[in-house]
């Protein structure tokens, strides 16, 4: 922890009338990364911290001019995405619009994606609207559907009404009392990020402020102010937007967090039949349902999108922040369901088959080279049909079985879905270089592989692109390893490199 800025006593008073008009510098990062901490198993601590007579500073609000970009990359802004007009109400924008607090680099992100600000696509018109938000049983209010929703349709698309960084980042330019413990610069870092959010959501139209006020709040009990409490309960990772790692504090959180006024009302399930994801154009979240769902159902969501095949033990403890005990169908039953997770995460491991098919030469099913195997290594083209054909039966036994287990656990939208579908469809792509019969099969497996994708055609974002770019550096990296080796093997054998 870098203490050294606790120092300079009159940093908070500066920097705080400065948020309003952009030009705090973040130079020191957050000290505790709270937004990602109240998330952590455990949560923050109980109860209010006493301060002594330390006081959260408020923060002035000032028309920021919307078309202005050229921040530093690390200033911090509130700024209003999409851009409005001083005292817009909702009648300006129905699509809404989100207070926010972004770097400067961040919104020259949002504003230069194509498109941006896209109007939001609106569920089917000639249809009833699919969804009601009301009281549940147990779990406060949620959102249920009001007719049967077919596989991938959208459910709702949804600006946020409030969006922050995921850690607080810019708080390395305030100062706290040099002698404070740990747990009271905790309290006092809560206390002033509730400054920041009253000072967001004051800048809201009259109806989003109390929607905003109105949502669910599982944090009242850490020393969290009601307004923080708010989005650290309801908000969901923009998939756009990352911050980048600051180095030494590995820890911190690069992304943003948004509250929404209707998603934020979908309650958790580990088995969910939506799946949600961020699209920058539209700058919204959207839900599409990813099982067909009955009228009446409730429509859930998962909270720990990369956790849903780990133990239910291990999910609970995930969830524990959130202040509730998963009642869905694996979690009470986990002898039928735990078993089932156990045997997924094996399937699941990359396997040295995998590696192989990634070698093998699309149009010809050659290899175009191998890593090294364990009786030796395999020359580019030297890769046989047969033995192609044997790694693509290799990779889709498992993939399989693996597709089996998720279907049996429900969970048609998850990633590892897609992931051992694409490996099915992969094997038989193979298969079907060399063999005519199976290319009826293979196109089945596209197809599946295609549909399944049509569940993430929501999401246009940083995330999918930066998944497309890493594919395609590792591809890069392993044909620059395999020529390195190929090179090597010459020189052993004589031969000119
Ligand atoms: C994002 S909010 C969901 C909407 C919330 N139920 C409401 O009343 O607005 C998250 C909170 O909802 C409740 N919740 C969500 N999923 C739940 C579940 N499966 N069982 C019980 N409570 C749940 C918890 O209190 C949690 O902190």
């Amino acid at each position: 922890m870098k203490r050294g800025f606790l120092n300079k006593p009159n940093a908070l008073s500066k920097a705080s009338t400065e948020y309003s008009s952009n030009t705090v510098k973040s130079q020191i990062p957050a000290v505790i990364n709270l937004a990602d901490q109240s998330k952590e198993v455990g949560g923050l601590k109980k109860g209010r911290v006493d301060v002594g007579d330390f006081k959260a500073q408020g923060y002035e609000i000032k028309p920021n001019d919307g078309k202005k970009l050229d921040y530093p990359d690390d200033a911090w802004i509130t700024s209003t995405q999409p851009t409005q007009k001083l005292g817009a109400t909702l009648a300006d924008d129905p699509d809404g619009w989100a207070e926010c607090f972004i770097s400067g680099r961040a919104k020259r992100a949002i504003v230069s994606v194509p498109g941006f600000p896209e109007a939001l696509p609106r569920p089917d018109p000639s249809r009833p609207k699919p969804y009601k938000i009301v009281e549940t049983p147990g779990k406060g209010m949620g959102m249920f559907a009001t007719r049967d929703i077919e596989w991938g349709e959208l459910i709702i698309a949804e600006r946020p009404l409030l969006v922050i960084p995921s850690a607080i980042r810019y708080m390395g330019a305030l100062a706290f009392p040099a002698n404070f413990t740990r747990d009271q610069l905790q309290q006092a870092q809560l206390d002033q990020m509730e400054k920041l959010i009253e000072m967001l959501v004051n800048r809201m139209p009259k109806e989003n402020q109390e929607a905003y006020k109105k949502l669910a709040n599982c944090h009242q009990e850490d020393g969290s102010g009601p307004l923080f409490g708010i989005s650290m309960t309801n908000s969901f990772a923009l998939g756009d937007y990352y911050e980048p790692e600051i180095p030494g504090y590995p820890e911190v959180a690069t992304r943003y967090s948004g509250t929404c006024n209707e998603i934020s009302r979908v309650n958790h399930s580990c088995r969910p039949n939506t799946q949600g994801d961020w699209d920058s154009p539209t700058f919204s979240f959207q839900l599409r349902a990813s099982k067909p769902i009955k009228k009446g159902e409730e429509i859930t969501l998962t909270y720990i999108s990369d956790r849903v095949v780990e133990p239910t033990s291990e999910r609970q403890r995930q969830l524990a922040s959130y202040g509730f005990t998963c009642t869905c169908e694996a979690c009470s039953n986990p002898e039928i369901s735990d078993p089932r997770s156990n045997a997924l995460k094996e399937l699941l491991k990359p396997t040295f088959n995998l590696m192989m098919m990634d070698w093998i030469n699309p149009t010809t099913g050659k290899g175009i080279g191998a890593p090294a195997t364990s009786s030796g290594t395999i020359m580019p083209g030297m890769m046989s049909m047969g033995m192609a054909n044997q790694l693509g039966q290799n990779t889709i036994e498992p993939a399989l079985k693996g597709l089996k287990l998720l279907e049996e656990e429900g969970l048609y939208g998850s990633m590892e879905y897609g992931d051992l579908l694409g490996r099915v469809m992969l094997g038989y792509n193979v298969i079907a270089l060399s063999s005519k019969e199976k290319r009826w099969e293979a196109k089945q497996w596209n197809d599946k592989y295609k549909r399944y994708k049509e569940l993430f055609k929501s999401a246009r974002n940083a995330k999918r692109r930066k998944e497309k770019e890493c594919e395609e550096v590792v591809k890069k990296n392993e044909k620059e390893d395999f020529n390195k080796l190929v090179d090597e093997m010459k020189k052993k054998m004589n031969l000119r490199a």
